[in-house]
């Protein structure tokens, strides 16, 4: 039987695909490749379609015996969520109606999901634990868990069991370096960071240093798109075993300030990467920093990948390979 995986052709979903075939699983991709790129994908069926479109999902279930679906496809930059919030809700609660209703009707009972810190808005405490409240500040952190809330609800309703994996802020790029982050505008930290190590801006602009943190910068949690690859293979097996719905925070657990980002990529690139202040981005909150101790626990995830510089370095060699993304091959 074989894993279907939407949004496949993403940048975690691409290395999300590369880890299942590590262990050997059968993958098929549906992606409607609007911000993926069919170049991240080998040795899977792909299907080039929208997972609004009820009749693709059904000619893919028809056609392939899924037994689970790893579910990545969905709109996800914070800023355009708040000022383009209907396509929020429809890119990503709409989209996973009728993505969840072609599942129910072909019997298909198990699902992980992308979720994100952005569902608990400005943390109460630090490190954030699943528990904690959820209180999302955006429409995308809003939609995700409407998402999750679906889920649940689904698992009693319809017996389909869900893992939500909620991950704080993915980067980095497969070891080997075939596949890693090409997003058209960029607007992650890290890639950003080193393209202007590539010379291809001038320089970096700081979203703001008067947040409430020993530097004054946003400190984030970065764990290596590698490591949250492996959590979506764990969570298969764990729904395998326990045919049970949980949610799961994936991150480090430590939290590392922009100005701290910046100062390790100019190690690591030998680039005085200029960097220049600019105003605060709205929504940001000051600190995000998981605890995965659940997963580690009940998944037995452990993160291969977590220091800063390795994560920097596994990017910077995808983007001295790939200037240009996928798009310069
Ligand atoms: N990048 C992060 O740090 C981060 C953090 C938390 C959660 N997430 C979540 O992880 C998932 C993947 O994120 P990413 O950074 O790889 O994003 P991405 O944009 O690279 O990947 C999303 C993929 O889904 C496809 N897609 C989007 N809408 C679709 C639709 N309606 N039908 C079919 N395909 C569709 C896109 O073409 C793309 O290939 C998203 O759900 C995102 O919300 C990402
Ligand atoms: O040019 C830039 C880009 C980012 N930043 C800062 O760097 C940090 C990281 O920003 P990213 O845009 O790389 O990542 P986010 O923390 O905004 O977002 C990530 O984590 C979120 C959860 O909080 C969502 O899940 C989202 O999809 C995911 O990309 C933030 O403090 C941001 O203000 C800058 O200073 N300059």
């Amino acid at each position: 039987m074989a894993i279907l995986v939407t949004g496949g052709a993403g940048y975690i979903g691409s290395h999300t695909v590369a880890e299942l075939l590590a262990h050997k699983e059968e993958v098929v991709v549906m992606d409607n490749l609007r911000t993926g790129h069919a170049e991240a994908l080998q040795g899977v069926k792909f299907y080039e379609g929208d997972i609004r479109d009820r009749s693709v999902l059904d000619r893919i279930f028809g056609e392939n015996e899924i037994e689970a679906v790893i579910h990545f496809a969905a709109s996800s930059l914070v800023g355009e969520s708040v000022s383009e919030p209907l396509a929020y809700y429809e890119n990503n609660l709409l989209a996973s109606h009728t993505l969840v209703s072609a599942m129910v009707a072909h019997d298909v009972k198990k699902i992980v999901f992308s979720s994100t810190a952005a569902t608990y808005g400005e943390p109460k405490s630090i490190p954030i634990l699943e528990t904690d409240p959820t209180e999302p500040t955006s429409p995308y952190g809003e939609t995700k868990l409407a998402m999750e809330k679906m889920f649940r609800w689904c698992d009693g309703a319809y017996g389909l069991k869900s893992i939500s994996l909620r991950y704080f802020n993915a980067a980095g790029a497969h070891m080997d370096g075939h596949i890693g982050e090409d997003h058209t505008p960029e607007s992650h930290l890290i890639p950003i960071i080193l393209q202007v190590a590539l010379g291809q801006r001038e320089h970096i602009g700081i979203f703001g240093d008067d947040y409430a943190t020993a530097d004054g910068t946003c400190i984030r949690d970065y764990i290596h798109v590698m490591d949250l690859a492996n959590a979506h293979w764990r969570a298969l097996e764990y729904l395998r075993k326990e045919n049970a719905s949980n949610v799961f925070n994936l991150g480090n657990g430590t939290g590392f300030s922009v100005n701290e980002v910046i100062e390790t990529a100019r190690k690591v690139t030998n680039h005085p990467i200029p960097a220049k202040v600019s105003p605060r981005r709205a929504g940001d909150p000051a600190v995000l920093i998981a605890s995965s101790e659940k997963a580690q626990t009940v998944l037995g995830w452990k993160p291969q990948w977590g220091d800063l510089e390795t994560i920097i370095e596994s990017a910077w060699k995808w983007h001295q390979s790939h200037p240009n993304g996928f798009a310069a091959k």
